[in-house]
């Protein structure tokens, strides 16, 4: 079943079409990655997904509701969450606390949050957290601080903090941009994981192929704003339009 339905997307910047006609279905529990060479319309894509952006024409259904004018924050609740290319971590707290603040934030809603008051009375959601640490392999190094963490573990704790929001559909925009290989790898494992383990369906940008062929179920390609295949990981690989996409030709050197 699709959780996530994309139909005649458009979206225009001046004279420019960014996004022209897409459509897109994204399968529940599924990793579907989008690719395509730089101004595609990746990004832009995503930014509909979560209110930053809306389309000029078109529909976005997530689990058969529309998307379409709510708010970034509305669309949060309703399961979305986003994760950009810096893990973004607060460097001076705990891990724990780190995980912690967005478990409260759930809970009682981020307009009602004074965490600092009340962090070290919440057993439940202390729970909750190191549970959540323990499935992305953070638990030992809970009350270490963030800021001495490696870029591939921090990515592990931004993960952490957004699966205790308990999201159903997870966005990533390039996860892996400027890490090491072995980041890169642990990142690899981390999101396998997380799919194995958790029921979160995830829309992935990423430019790593190495990243892209180890982790998804789908792909779509994107060239110039238009979605022009969408199909399982082993139809991609040297799919004519695909390297036409890239490299400008379908000609084998
Ligand atoms: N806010 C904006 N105003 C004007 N043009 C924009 C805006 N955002 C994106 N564009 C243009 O829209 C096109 C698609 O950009 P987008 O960032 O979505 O591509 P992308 O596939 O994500 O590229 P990359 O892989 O380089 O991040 C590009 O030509 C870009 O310059």
């Amino acid at each position: 079943m699709a959780i996530l339905e994309v139909k005649g997307v458009n979206k225009r910047f001046g004279g420019l079409l960014a996004l022209d006609d897409v459509n897109l279905s994204v399968v529940e529990n599924s990793i579907h990655a989008v690719i395509g060479p730089n101004g595609a319309g990746k990004s832009t894509l995503l930014n509909c997904f979560v209110g930053k952006l809306l389309p000029d024409s078109g529909t976005i259904m997530f689990n058969n509701h529309s998307l379409l004018g709510l708010p970034p924050y509305r669309i949060n609740q309703v399961g979305i969450s986003r994760v950009f290319q810096t893990p973004e971590v607060f460097l001076d707290l705990t891990i724990l606390e780190n995980v912690m603040i967005p478990a409260l934030a759930h809970r009682d809603g981020a307009f009602h949050l004074a965490p600092f008051k009340s962090l070290s009375r919440e057993h439940d959601i202390r729970e909750q957290a190191e549970r959540i640490l323990g499935s992305v392999g953070l638990l030992e190094d809970r009350h270490h601080l963030a800021s001495a963490m490696s870029r591939g573990n921090k990515r592990r704790l931004e993960m952490a903090m957004c699966l205790v929001q308990k999201p159903k559909l997870l966005l990533l925009d390039e996860p892996t941009a400027g890490m090491s290989r072995a980041d890169t790898n642990n990142t690899i494992d981390l999101l396998k994981t997380i799919s194995e383990d958790h029921e979160i369906t995830f829309v992935v940008i990423e430019h790593d192929m190495t990243v892209v062929f180890s982790l998804a179920d789908r792909i779509s390609v994107m060239s110039q704003g238009h979605v022009i295949v969408e199909d399982h990981p082993d139809n991609i690989k040297g799919h004519p339009k695909v390297k036409e996409a890239y490299l400008g030709t379908t000609e084998t050197a």
